[in-house]
């Protein structure tokens, strides 16, 4: 039986089983991800962090660890706002890290990291993009919203709504649909916001790979960015609250980058069987 240690951590409940595969010797295929994901059957959460050195993945710095985020359909995606967070905060208390600024590989490129006096991490995002399409959101009920599609590394679909109570009961247990396709032909991610007051936002997000989550990073941050591109915000330095079901973040928009900052927290520890007949190279391979 192939046994594997992990942790389990959330940020504003968005959550994650973490696998520490230092050299990158684990073989994490779609069954895996899915099992460990699966919240009757398996572990449980939203998306899996396999922690592993830079050097394993792509060539690169062997003190540089990489967060090889997957959705919990097994999909590979490229950023993870509150992923990366956790991953962070499980770093440090793993003692894999020392000090309390590092810097962590990701598909979206290198991220910078401070973990704050009161314990909530702040991420430098890097470039946020209205990709200027004018793109159409259609929800379960068959109600359609437009949208404004945002690159945070990966993609988002932002549309907003009337008010609180209308984000409150839109229907979110399906896949919303878009127009036009090509949009977006890797999928999206889809935040839904009521503003509710100066730079103050609530979001529901459905998410590709996992559906609908209590929250989402990189979905924030893209939020925040249309927000502001949709009240005519300047190109001064702006900070925005963003209320997502599972708690709130910060998100600072820059010159050229965006910071997000919230909570991160490891909750459980524990050993799970991996299912499959996938082999798992070992370090004598
Ligand atoms: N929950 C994440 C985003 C995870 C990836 C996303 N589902 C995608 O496929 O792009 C976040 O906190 O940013």
């Amino acid at each position: 039986m192939r046994r594997w240690s992990f942790a389990k951590g959330h940020g504003t409940e968005n959550d994650f089983v973490i696998l520490l595969d230092r050299d990158g010797v684990l073989d994490l295929g779609e069954e895996e991800v899915r099992f460990l994901c699966d919240r009757h059957a398996g572990v449980g959460g939203d998306g899996v962090l396999r922690v592993v050195l830079a050097s394993h993945v792509d060539g690169g710095d062997p003190h540089t660890w990489f967060m090889d985020y997957r959705n919990a359909d097994g999909s590979i995606a490229e950023m993870c706002g509150n992923g990366i967070r956790v991953f962070a905060r499980y770093l440090l208390d793993e003692g894999l890290v020392s000090g309390h600024e590092l810097e962590i590989a990701t598909r979206a490129g290198i991220k910078p990291i401070a973990v704050l006096p009161d314990g909530s991490v702040r991420v430098g995002m890097g470039e946020v993009r209205l990709t200027g399409e004018a793109v159409e959101v259609t929800v379960a009920d068959g109600r359609a919203y437009d949208a404004v599609g945002v690159d945070v590394g990966n993609p988002h679909a932002v549309a907003f709504v009337a008010d609180p109570a209308e984000l409150a009961a839109l229907p979110l247990w399906t896949a919303p649909s878009w127009t036009p396709a090509e949009a977006f032909p890797a999928g999206v991610n889809a935040e839904f916001v009521a503003v509710l007051g100066e730079r103050h936002v609530a979001m529901r997000v459905y998410e590709r790979g996992s559906g609908e989550t209590r929250s989402c990073g990189t979905g924030t941050v893209a939020v925040a960015a249309a927000t502001h591109a949709r009240l005519g915000g300047s190109s001064e330095p702006a900070q925005y609250r963003v209320d997502v079901p599972g708690g709130s973040v910060e998100v600072e928009l820059g010159e050229g980058q965006a910071w997000l900052t919230g909570p991160a927290v490891i909750v459980a520890h524990g050993e799970v069987a991996l299912p499959g007949g996938r082999r798992h190279r070992t370090l004598e391979d």
